[in-house]
């Protein structure tokens, strides 16, 4: 079962404008393949030169070994099937007789359809939940039905590759899971190939074992899906700041767009003071901004400390539930020395991290610049050492230390340094 598509050279052009170009690339058997890709990367157009509803206008493809224009068309139809994006079928119609037209292929001229073609054709709406639709004309029935439909009626083909351009557009959450899981069950338990036009970044990431990256008509990246969508990729085909993460429940990558700016790339390092998550809004905005950037002393485990992990910042940690460490605070002081400024974020102040304070207080001390992002809410006690927290505070604003809750005021405050420092 299952089919490899091998692409030599292949190109097509629209009239005169090139979509596809010189694609040269083999989809393996059995594979479960998403193509996804940014509007107008040519996904569509690929999918249909594969499916022979378009003549590629230079190179060819392969469908095991032997070249697609060679195959008698119900001959191809008995291999591959195709679900296009939007299928208009005339009205007198009803959903049994489109699936049942899924049989076709497999009839010769005369023949009509058995027990056995029925009993394919019931399964297959049992598959995608249409069969209590069975009697209702294919055009009154709603997008996400109709959809379903046009699945089942790929199904009833028995095809051994299946090409699906967008299969989830029109369905609800539920019917999206539905959709997938069958594709992914078809493909693992009798060998289907499944090759769909994914928009939707974190399904194509959850079921797919390979995707296919296009950009501007050609390939960016091709391969397991883990070696695909990576932040570097997705940025370089969607044009915005992208992370990847795992899912805590699914296990699955995913893909979280997080700017539509592109991130500058500074230098300058910005040191943080976070914990239980206070220095999350920061330690995402400075990102987002481009500052390299050091956080701690912060306990293992920390949500702060999480957060800078995934972006790929220097990190001082100490293990949790104990006391700061004298080695652990230096590592801290020597990043604060190697940085433009520090930032003290509004964390609660306890035993354990007394010591940051303090040790904020001597970079204060010896001249650099610590600015106190300072949300506090008024009346909410967050000093847990007997006004210690709260006086070292206040001697720190008395010596300068400026402080501000507003963060865009506080990212322009580092750039005019940043912006002095060059001059
Ligand atoms: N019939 C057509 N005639 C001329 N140009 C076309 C035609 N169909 C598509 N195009 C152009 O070809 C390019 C690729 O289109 P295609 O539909 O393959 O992209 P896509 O990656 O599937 O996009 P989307 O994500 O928007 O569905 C686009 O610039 C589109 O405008």
């Amino acid at each position: 079962m299952g089919k490899t598509i091998q692409l030599n050279n292949l190109s097509f052009a629209y009239n005169e404008r090139q979509i596809l170009k010189a694609l040269n690339l083999v989809i393996g058997r059995k594979t479960f393949l998403s193509i996804i890709g940014p509007n107008g990367s040519g996904k569509t157009t690929l999918l249909k030169n594969i499916a022979r509803n378009l003549k590629p206008t230079d190179g060819g493809i392969l469908i095991d070994q032997r070249a697609l224009e060679t195959y008698g068309s119900a001959e191809l139809a008995r291999e591959m099937a195709v679900v296009h994006q939007q299928t208009d079928i005339g009205a007198a119609f009803t959903v049994h007789d489109v699936v049942m037209m899924g049989r076709n292929p497999h009839l010769t001229r005369f023949q009509q359809e058995d027990a056995h073609d029925r009993q394919i054709a019931d399964q297959a709406m049992q598959w995608t939940s249409v069969d209590h639709l069975e009697e209702r004309l294919i055009n009154e029935i709603s997008g996400g039905e109709r959809q379903r439909v046009m699945i089942a009626k790929a199904l009833a083909q028995e095809p051994t590759l299946l090409l699906l351009d967008e299969p989830t557009s029109f369905l609800d959450i539920h019917h999206q899971i539905e959709i997938l899981e069958l594709l992914k069950k078809l493909n693992q338990e009798k060998g289907i190939s499944v090759i769909a036009v994914i928009h939707d970044l974190n399904l194509a990431a959850r079921y797919s074992q390979e995707v296919l990256l296009l950009h501007q008509g050609k390939v960016l990246a091709l391969g397991a899906t883990e070696k695909v969508m990576t932040a570097a990729n997705l940025e370089q085909a969607y044009h915005m700041e992208m992370m990847i993460d795992r899912n805590a429940y699914t296990g699955s990558l995913q893909v979280c767009p997080v700017s539509l700016r592109q991130r500058k790339s500074r230098t300058q390092c910005i040191h943080v003071i976070g914990g239980g998550g206070m220095g999350k809004e920061v330690i995402q905005r400075l990102h987002q901004d481009g500052w390299q950037v050091s956080l701690g002393v912060v306990n293992k485990g920390d949500s702060d400390a999480e957060l800078a992990t995934r972006l790929g910042m220097t990190i001082i940690e100490e293990e949790p539930f104990s006391d700061i460490q004298a080695t652990t605070l230096h590592s801290a002081a020597i990043a604060a020395n190697k940085a433009m400024a520090v930032i003290l974020t509004s964390i609660p102040i306890g035993r354990g991290n007394l010591a940051n304070i303090q040790m904020v207080m001597e970079q204060q001390k010896s001249g650099k610049t610590v600015i106190h992002y300072n949300t506090y809410l008024p009346h909410v006690d967050f000093d847990y050492v007997k006004g210690e927290g709260a006086r070292l505070l206040e001697e720190m604003a008395l010596a300068g230390m400026e402080s501000t809750n507003d963060l865009d005021q506080l990212m322009a405050q580092l750039e005019a340094m940043a912006h002095e420092a060059e001059a």
